[in-house]
């Protein structure tokens, strides 16, 4: 039986489910793909090769083994993308919830039953059909659970808003002594530079009071605000457009101390190093291809 237990982001991992680049299917078609940067490689005869992002995701397993932090992989499903583990599901506390993602994705979910089949079943939470959040727009801090969404009107034809209001409000429902806050999110189907395709993209705490921002990946001002006044200023590493676009945000903490960054962020990790974390860099750009990186393609069952 695995003993699920995430409070935060960033206290000590100890199991951890990897996504996985094999079978990872041809390039996909421009009407089957799911977000803008993914499309703007496909245009651009760039988008990444199974090979190359098989080796950058063994990289990431190779820290974990460092770390020694027992690592679970997907069962591989013939051409299907399974990168992305984040969003699938997530732990918080001791429970394991289950995303409704979006309906392209839902298969990645099969992959890991194994899994789940390990865990206590009265810790596992679904959702109804029109309950959406993915994994990567939920994060824990102290006493808060911040989630990332998208308020428009026009919600069900933007394909990169994964987590509606009924979302959020599950969330709430499963946790009431927990702070709930919700952040309405810039998105588009088309420029991944104006996309925040999940919280995850423009925003995530590292240590045990820094953050990395992305000010304009918020619609409102009040809401990243509200971050600046619980991180305070001089904590937050403010990143630009085109470091959003980079996935700057969605590096992986280990520890509070160890973080995993992509090797050539260097405004971002000589940051991080000068503020005394040990920075464990990789290649992880082709990846990033697919408008995802480190956080996205993890997702934690254990910390201290
Ligand atoms: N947690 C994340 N930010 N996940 C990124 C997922 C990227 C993937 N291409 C998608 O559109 O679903």
């Amino acid at each position: 039986m695995i003993k699920l237990n995430v409070q935060d982001e960033t206290s000590r991992l100890r199991a951890v489910v990897l996504g996985i680049a094999e079978s990872n299917g041809p390039t996909p078609k421009i009407e089957d793909a799911y977000d803008p940067k993914s499309i703007e490689h496909i245009k651009a005869g760039t988008y990444p090769s199974e090979r190359d992002m098989i080796l950058e995701m063994d990289a990431l397993n190779k820290v974990f083994e460092k770390y020694e932090v027992k690592v679970y992989r997907p069962k591989t499903i013939k051409d299907y993308n399974q990168i992305f583990t984040r969003d699938i599901a997530f732990v918080v506390d001791d429970k394991l919830i289950i995303s409704n993602i979006l309906p392209d994705r839902e298969k990645e979910i099969d992959a890991i039953q194994y899994i789940i089949d390990q865990i206590e079943p009265n810790k596992i939470i679904r959702a109804s059909e029109d309950v959406h959040f993915e994994g990567g727009d939920v994060m824990l801090w102290n006493n808060h659970i911040f989630i990332g969404t998208y308020k428009g009107d026009d919600y069900k034809d933007i394909i990169t808003a994964r987590t509606n209001m009924k979302g959020v409000n599950f969330i709430k429902s499963l946790f009431p002594n927990k702070i709930v806050k919700e952040f309405d999110l810039v998105k588009s189907n088309t420029n991944a530079k104006e996309n925040a395709l999940h919280l995850d993209c423009c925003f995530q705490p590292v240590g045990k009071n820094m953050a990395i921002i992305h000010k304009e990946g918020f619609k409102n001002e009040t809401d990243y605000l509200y971050l600046v006044n619980l991180f305070g200023m001089e904590n937050l590493f403010h990143i630009s457009k085109d470091e959003m676009y980079q996935m700057f945000s969605n590096v992986f903490s280990i520890s509070n101390k160890v973080v995993v960054s992509e090797k050539s962020f260097t405004r971002l990790n000589n940051w991080l190093r000068k503020h005394e974390f040990i920075v464990e860099e990789i290649p992880y750009a082709e990846i990033s291809k697919q408008e995802g990186l480190l956080r996205c393609s993890t997702m934690p069952l254990i910390r201290d």
